[in-house]
């Protein structure tokens, strides 16, 4: 597309669009479109990543288990299994067109340390110069609750933000984002554009298809992440793969030719959508009018994104505890100053020097709480990388910092932590359930 600018364009398939939800038997037909998709989208100067799950589907098919078994052990063993027969199914498809792949596989402690985090960055990024498609999964065979993303929507999500992807594709079983689950409620309202993830109406509190993870709910999470981080993260459905190619097509021909991979002022605005299923036979860069899309829901992105050092740092390592500051505290980091040891109220867990904390904003307060603490309303608001180890936090709290010395017998700084090692979160990328993490904290 002559005069568009290459995107950086993620695409992930979730399970319900590899593996047949009943046999379990590879969906070969959409596959083989999701490869011609991609393949039209490198011809077309864009990079492409797939985040494929699927490895324990396509293992218990070829181990004849019918159901996912519950023991650890089991999975891990069937996801090796499988993944081996995922990889080299992409692997030959995308070679009859001649489009090497590569694959690439992740737990979050793999890019929680900020060096292996490069690493992972330098790698994708030498992969896409060299016109290959990386193909991420989590590493199943390894990952354990406390390494693990989870789930791949959320995987894909911290993969596009860690390449600094223009768009990611969420394809599932479903047309879009509806107000309730389709599946079970005919009358669902689909929802197309949301420009404030915050103020979404949805319940997506219901499961997926049974091998899924996260159904509708970790894709809303990643769309948190996503469009924290600068990355139009749309929600299409997987059956016609060709739909991609419409919706970069239909976005790119919206922008003015101008503009930036950033968002432009003109990608928020938005304007009602005429919708159809056909292909598109391009010849010269058609305009926005031109074009008709298929029904899809798109998460605009933020027009002041969190990247690199703070996306990192806020949403890839697992915080070791959990420091409780004061609002004064709060406001002296809000102002760029780093975290003295006055503003600690309370600290939780056992974390060394270096090692990542949440931040947690108290109120203090004059006699103990039914819970016996000195403070109460607890609000996480951000991340940071300590100067102390907890155990001489505990001690320094409350202090000011020219007692540091005397009280630990030597200083290595007059901060708890640094300012440039704060990451605060912006209200739509918050954890998503904050307070119940931090008063199970308090009860424990
Ligand atoms: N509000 C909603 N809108 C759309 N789908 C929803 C909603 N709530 C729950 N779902 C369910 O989420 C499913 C997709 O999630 P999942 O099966 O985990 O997909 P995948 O394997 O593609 O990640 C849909 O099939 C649908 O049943
Ligand atoms: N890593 C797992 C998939 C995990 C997952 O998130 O699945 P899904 O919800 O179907 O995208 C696998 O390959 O089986």
């Amino acid at each position: 597309m002559k005069g568009n600018k290459p995107l950086t364009i993620v695409i992930k398939l979730g399970t319900s669009s590899i593996v047949d939800e009943k046999t379990h038997e590879p969906l070969l037909p959409i596959l083989t479109l999701i490869v011609d998709t991609a393949v039209k989208l490198r011809k077309d100067g864009h990079r492409v990543v797939i985040v494929s799950s699927g490895a324990i589907g396509v293992g218990l098919r070829r181990m004849d288990v019918e159901k996912r078994p519950k023991h650890l052990a089991q999975l891990q063993a069937l996801a090796a299994i499988g993944q081996c027969r995922l990889i080299s199914l992409w692997d030959s498809l995308f070679n009859h067109l001649r489009q090497p792949v590569a694959q690439i596989l992740l737990t979050r402690n793999d890019i929680a340390d900020r060096t292996r985090y490069h690493n992972a960055q330098n790698t994708f990024n030498a992969l896409l110069e060299q016109g290959v498609i990386p193909i991420v999964n989590e590493n199943d065979t390894l990952a354990v609750a406390e390494i693990k993303f989870g789930d791949n929507d959320t995987l894909s999500a911290i993969t596009a933000a860690m390449i600094h992807a223009d768009m990611l594709f969420l394809m599932t079983d479903v047309d879009c984002l509806y107000d309730k689950n389709p599946r079970t409620n005919p009358d669902a309202q689909p929802i197309e554009v949301v420009d404030d993830i915050s103020a979404l109406q949805a319940d997506v509190s219901s499961a997926g298809s049974s091998l899924g993870t996260g159904g509708m709910s970790t894709k809303i999470i990643a769309a948190r992440l996503g469009t924290s981080a600068g990355v139009t993260t749309i929600i299409a459905k997987s059956s016609n793969p060709g739909n991609v190619l419409n919706i970069v097509r239909y976005l790119q021909a919206k922008r003015k030719p101008s503009s930036s991979s950033s968002p432009s002022a003109e990608d928020h605005g938005e304007e009602s959508l005429s919708r159809s299923t056909s292909s598109l036979k391009l010849s010269t860069p058609p305009s926005s009018e031109d074009l008709s899309v298929p029904l899809h829901t798109r998460f605009l992105p933020s027009e002041d994104p969190i990247r690199d050092r703070h996306f990192w740092l806020l949403h890839t390592p697992n915080p070791h505890g959990t420091l409780y500051i004061d609002s004064g505290a709060h406001k002296a980091l809000i102002g760029k100053a780093g975290l003295l040891p006055v503003g600690v109220v309370d600290v939780k867990g056992n974390f060394a020097q270096q090692e990542v904390v949440r931040l947690v904003v108290v109120q203090r307060r004059r006699s103990p709480g039914p819970n016996g603490k000195l403070w109460e309303n607890p609000e996480e608001v951000g991340r940071a990388i300590v100067n102390y180890a907890a155990a001489e936090i505990s001690r320094i709290k409350g202090h000011q910092s020219v007692d540091i010395q005397d009280i630990l017998g030597y200083a290595d700084s007059e901060y708890v932590v640094h300012r440039q090692h704060v990451g605060f979160f912006r209200r739509e990328s918050r954890p998503v359930t904050p307070t119940r993490e931090i008063n199970q904290a308090i009860v424990e």
